[in-house]
């Protein structure tokens, strides 16, 4: 039985990876630990509430006796660290806690992880850290050419800097202490239990609600869509096969236009829901500050290396999603509205 120190598990990305793994071993023990601000939500964990190997905890990645505490607690052989505020329009109004959260909790896991993992000889045979991060630390890409592993970092928006921030704390912990580490940089991921503020799921939430669609500038920055399933195959392959210290990029080549997400998901409400969510709904805003243009991954070394490869074509994997949240759309209720979180904040309160 390995046992995994999963931060951020009840946010999107991390929840979709404690439901892969739960599903997909037995043998794996998950400490879930999220501090559940307003993006992360119990609602999305309810398929494993009863599983004895999902322990779940309240609480904040920067704070270092509950996490000391948990290394002591629980033997644990893998951190993955999701835990992050990851909104970039929020990160340009407050920077502040991008840096706290991102930065310092991330400081604060690979401490507590290195203090519970060293030995005399080095670290523990078997142990882990791997570290979530984005494609948006190498910057913005002009209309050719793809960000590889070796692209230099080059991040822009607040949100972006933390999260680079962060990643060179976890290469220090490689260089200098030889803990064993990997980091993967993602595209854009979309899939089910997203917070409506990223694109996608605000799309289909405001189409739904006949609220106008805000489009950044031209609407013709270029991101690359991931299906999250199939970002959480890759983290688990890294994390199993990975090279100690190496970093593995994660994409889908799916890229398309802003304009173009819009549209696609336009014609499929309007097609299977609602005649009156029409292109009208579109409404070009200000552009977002330092916006960056164009997102694109190489993905080869991961599939080259691991045998990676992204099983859910962006045809497939839109609709599934559009789907998922018109089957859901109380989930989309309850986040929206906070209440979730206040019950929740009691429940766990009340324990
Ligand atoms: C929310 C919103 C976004 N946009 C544009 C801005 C971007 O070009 C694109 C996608 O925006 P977002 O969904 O906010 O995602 P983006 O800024 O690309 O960043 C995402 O993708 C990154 C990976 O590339 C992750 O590291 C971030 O945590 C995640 O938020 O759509 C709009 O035009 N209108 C909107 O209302």
């Amino acid at each position: 039985m390995k046992t995994y120190l999963v931060t951020g598990g009840a946010g999107f990305i991390g929840s979709n990876f404690v439901l892969y793994m739960l599903k997909k071993y037995n043998d794996v023990r998950i400490i879930n630990l999220d501090k559940l601000t307003y993006a992360g939500n119990l609602e999305n964990l309810k398929e494993v509430e009863n599983n004895p190997n999902h322990i779940f905890v309240q609480g904040d990645i920067c704070d270092k006796e509950l996490v000391e505490g948990l290394f002591k607690k629980y033997e644990i052989d893998y951190v993955v660290n999701f835990a992050a505020e990851s909104h970039v329009d929020r990160s340009i109004r407050e920077p502040e806690v991008f840096a706290k959260t991102n930065v310092l909790g991330t400081v604060n896991l690979l401490n507590c992880a290195k203090n519970a993992w060293e030995t005399e000889n080095g670290f523990k045979e078997g142990v882990k850290y791997l570290q979530v991060s984005t494609d948006e630390v190498y910057g913005s890409l002009g209309e050719t050419g793809y960000f590889t592993e070796t692209t230099p970092l080059d991040s822009h928006s607040p949100y972006s800097a933390s999260k680079a921030g962060a990643d060179l704390m976890v290469k220090a912990y490689w260089d200098t202490y030889k803990m064993p580490v990997n980091i993967t940089r993602c595209s854009n991921n979309y899939g089910p239990y997203q917070f409506p503020e990223k694109l996608i799921p605000l799309l289909i939430n405001n189409c739904l609600n006949h609220k106008p669609l805000p489009v950044y500038g031209d609407g013709l920055n270029i991101r690359d869509w991931l299906y999250v399933e199939d970002h959480c195959k890759a983290i688990d392959m890294v994390i199993n096969n990975g090279r100690l210290g190496e970093v593995y990029n994660i994409g889908g080549h799916n890229e398309r236009t802003n304009i173009q997400i819009v549209k696609t998901v336009i014609a499929y409400l309007n097609e299977n829901v609602d005649k009156e969510i029409t292109e009208d709904l579109i409404k070009f805003v200000e552009d977002r500050k330092g916006h960056d243009r164009r997102y694109g991954i190489d993905p080869t070394k991961i599939k080259e290396e691991l045998g990676w490869y992204p099983e859910t074509s962006f045809e497939v994997g839109i609709k599934k999603t559009i789907q998922w949240y018109l089957d859901n759309r109380d989930w989309m209720k309850n986040v929206t509205s906070g209440e979730y979180q206040k019950y929740y904040e009691n429940m766990y309160n009340n324990r």
